[in-house]
């Protein structure tokens, strides 16, 4: 059994007469980054300010680190950092001064104050942008700001509500490392509607989908269940189907135009280096070969289709 620093229990939460979550059971791992994935509306941002105490369920409980979030928020609250999605930064304020800010909200001890913030600002790479207003920042150097609020009181869970979003993709690469190397000393919780965002960082996966979570294993579970199991391929010397279907864990061929084939496979490893031998061997002469990545909607769908299998 793995060990867990977070469970949420029998969540579901309201917003007027609309159900946004119904009936969440997590137990979030006490290492590594756990992507909850899902599209716009999921859910997501619901669950997320729940798990932070940021929003009072109308049913459920949170434990963090063994403390009832209901029971005793103040306690509770100390054991995780939060990022949400409107990142809560002061942009009159220079770095020092808004992370000091936040020291002080966080309740960490005067005395240590000066090196939380520090080591923060190390952390993230923002100690050369020190005395520099908030608002003069990039929107990757604004998030990694948000970044070094959530971790200035070193606690062991922090959550970061769609942190890439709306960044260009250089910064979008900065901000995923930096993630990475944050999660090597703490449990992080990371959500994304883009699912290769999620299929790049995360150890574990939760799909969540109209307020409900339809999918809560391991990233190479998730990826067995709704594998990419199309590839299409190049090849200059096109030979015939059945000469394909010959190599094992090709299912299904279908030729496109251009000698190009859509290949249904059952998701052989090394499928791939099989192609690529077949056509040294028979000179096909391989161009090109292109996984097909299923969308968000499509392994929905698909993880759907197989719960409704499951239930029937
Ligand atoms: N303050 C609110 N008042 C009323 N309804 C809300 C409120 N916040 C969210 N909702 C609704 O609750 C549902 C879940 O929203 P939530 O923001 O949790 O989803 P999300 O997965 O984070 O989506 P997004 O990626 O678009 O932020 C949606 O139908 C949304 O419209």
């Amino acid at each position: 059994m793995r060990e867990i620093i977070a469970r949420i229990e029998s969540l579901s939460h309201r917003y007027h007469k609309s159900w946004a979550v119904k009936d969440i059971n997590w137990d979030i791992p006490n290492r590594g980054i756990t992507g909850l994935l899902g599209s716009n509306g999921a859910g997501k941002s619901t669950t997320m300010n729940v798990l932070c105490g940021a929003l009072r369920p109308t049913q459920g409980n949170v434990i963090i680190a063994g403390i009832n979030l209901r029971k005793d928020p103040q306690q509770a609250r100390r054991e995780i950092g939060f990022l949400p999605q409107q990142a809560p930064l002061y942009i009159d304020l220079s770095i020092d001064e808004y992370l000091r800010y936040c020291a002080e909200l966080r309740l960490i001890p005067p005395k240590q104050i000066n090196a939380s913030i520090e080591a923060a600002k190390q952390k993230c790479g923002i100690a050369h942008f020190s005395k520099r207003l908030i608002r003069n920042l990039s929107g990757g150097y604004r998030q990694r700001v948000g970044i070094a609020q959530a971790i200035i009181h070193r606690p062991p869970l922090i959550v970061l509500d769609e942190p890439t979003n709306g960044l260009d993709p250089n910064q979008i690469l900065e901000v995923r490392s930096l993630i990475r190397e944050i999660a090597e000393e703490r449990a992080v919780v990371f959500s994304s509607h883009i699912l290769t965002e999620i299929q790049t960082l995360c150890k574990d996966v939760v799909m969540i989908e109209g307020g409900q979570i339809v999918f809560s294993d391991t990233m190479d579970a998730f990826n067995n269940h709704t594998g990419n199991n199309t590839m299409i391929v190049h090849l200059e010397e096109a030979p015939a189907s059945d000469q394909l279907m010959q190599i094992p864990g090709i299912m299904q061929v279908e030729l496109l135009s251009g000698n190009r084939f859509r290949l249904f496979t059952s998701g052989e490893r090394k499928l791939a280096e099989d192609i690529v031998q077949a056509s040294v061997q028979h000179q096909w002469r391989l161009q090109e070969i292109l996984f097909e990545k299923p969308s968000l909607d499509e392994v929905f769908a698909k993880l759907s289709k197989q719960q409704s299998k499951f239930k029937a």
